[in-house]
């Protein structure tokens, strides 16, 4: 909506401005840019959140007592469609056990009293300007649904430590326990060992008190995944992430996704990731960046100077290459740098920095 009123607006000046009563018409470059405006507002409309948050006819399990009552019968579609929703599903029940061990009161007492943020994307500038390559986050990851354990002799303080001596200029930090083996705490680990690069917490973020609990825990940045969240959901997270001095990875799987997204106002001071990974398949694919940079709504997010980020199934100089062609300013990697013996190492030699 936002662009396509700058659009119209432009259109006005350039019709004021017609010469000797011609028909006015606006400027190329002012005609491309409302042609652009036009096509992200209806690819918005197919952006529509794809996972649904809860199992439609209720859990399978009822409590009872002091036990579960299995519910019998339901039909299929009670079933998660894809490993986020199952994902998501969980976390649901993963929440209301934090929320009775801490009230979000008490959350947000300790929220307040929480040491300063560090500047996440001012860190992607500073090192993207020093290397001329992406800023890189490089994700603490233990585990994933698709590959099952990826690090098993994983000490997220050292690898975090690697990471930072290698030359990344952010950490990401998997929060998630039951399908990636991580932990609110190692986000505390690293920050109290004194690791100076900006940390995102990578959780599945459905509800206001993760946010909290991400600040209390030492981050500077966390994830929303735009396949799960609808724009109001979206806007009120990133007001609660400001707020508390924070600033959202917001991710997108599809150009309806980023279409939709590009009408949230102020979105300009995050970040927008292309996640490479189908849900379904788990397979990932860099042409999906390529793609989406390439669609009218990468091509107005990249007008608006939004810092894009390239996520997942980035392995070699050439796929970081790929991406940077494709016009990412950053890029979020996990499997190939944590299964290495020397994570440092496979930062610089990733970001070709030893050459
Ligand atoms: O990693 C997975 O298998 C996965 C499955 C379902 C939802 C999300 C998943 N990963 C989260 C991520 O976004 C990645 O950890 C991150 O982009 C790094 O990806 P990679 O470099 O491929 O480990």
């Amino acid at each position: 909506m936002q662009s396509l009123a700058a659009g119209s607006q432009s259109a006005v000046v350039q019709r004021r401005a017609g010469f000797r009563g011609q028909a006015a018409r606006p400027a190329a470059p002012a005609r491309r840019s409302m042609r652009i405006s036009c096509a992200v507002e209806a690819a918005a409309d197919a952006g529509e959140v794809s996972i649904r948050r809860r199992p439609p006819r209720g859990n399978e399990t009822q409590p009872c007592g002091p036990f579960d009552y299995k519910v019998r019968g339901l039909p299929d579609d009670n079933q998660p469609r894809n490993i986020l929703e199952e994902i998501v599903w969980y976390k649901a029940k993963e929440i209301d056990v934090w929320r009775e061990r801490v009230p979000l009161a008490a959350l947000l007492g300790l929220a307040k009293k929480a040491p300063p943020t560090s500047d996440f994307k001012a860190a992607i500038a500073a090192k993207s300007a020093a290397t001329g390559k992406p800023g890189l986050i490089a994700e603490v990851k233990k585990a994933s649904p698709s590959k099952g354990v990826i690090q098993p002799d994983f000490d997220p303080v050292k690898i975090a430590r690697a990471y930072e001596a290698g030359g990344a200029a952010c950490l990401s930090v998997l929060t998630d326990e039951k399908f990636f083996q991580g932990s609110f705490d190692n986000l505390k680990l690293i920050k109290a060992a004194g690791v100076k690069c900006p940390l995102l917490c990578k959780e599945f973020i459905v509800e206001a008190y993760q946010v909290f609990k991400a600040r209390v825990s030492g981050a500077d940045a966390i994830l929303l995944i735009a396949a799960v969240l609808p724009n109001q959901d979206l806007a009120y997270f990133m007001k609660v992430a400001t707020s508390l001095g924070m600033v959202c990875l917001i991710e997108v799987h599809t150009e309806g996704e980023l279409a939709r997204v590009l009408q949230l106002e102020g979105v300009e001071q995050h970040l927008l990731g292309i996640n490479n990974r189908d849900l379904g398949t788990f397979k990932v694919d860099l042409a999906l960046t390529r793609r989406i940079m390439d669609s009218p709504a990468g091509l107005e997010a990249q007008r608006r100077g939004i810092l894009m980020v390239g996520e997942s199934g980035i392995f070699t100089p050439d796929d970081v290459a790929f991406v940077q062609g494709a016009g990412v300013g950053a890029i979020l990697v996990g499997e190939s740098l944590v299964k290495q013996g020397d994570p440092a190492a496979g930062v610089r030699q990733l970001l070709s920095l030893d050459a």
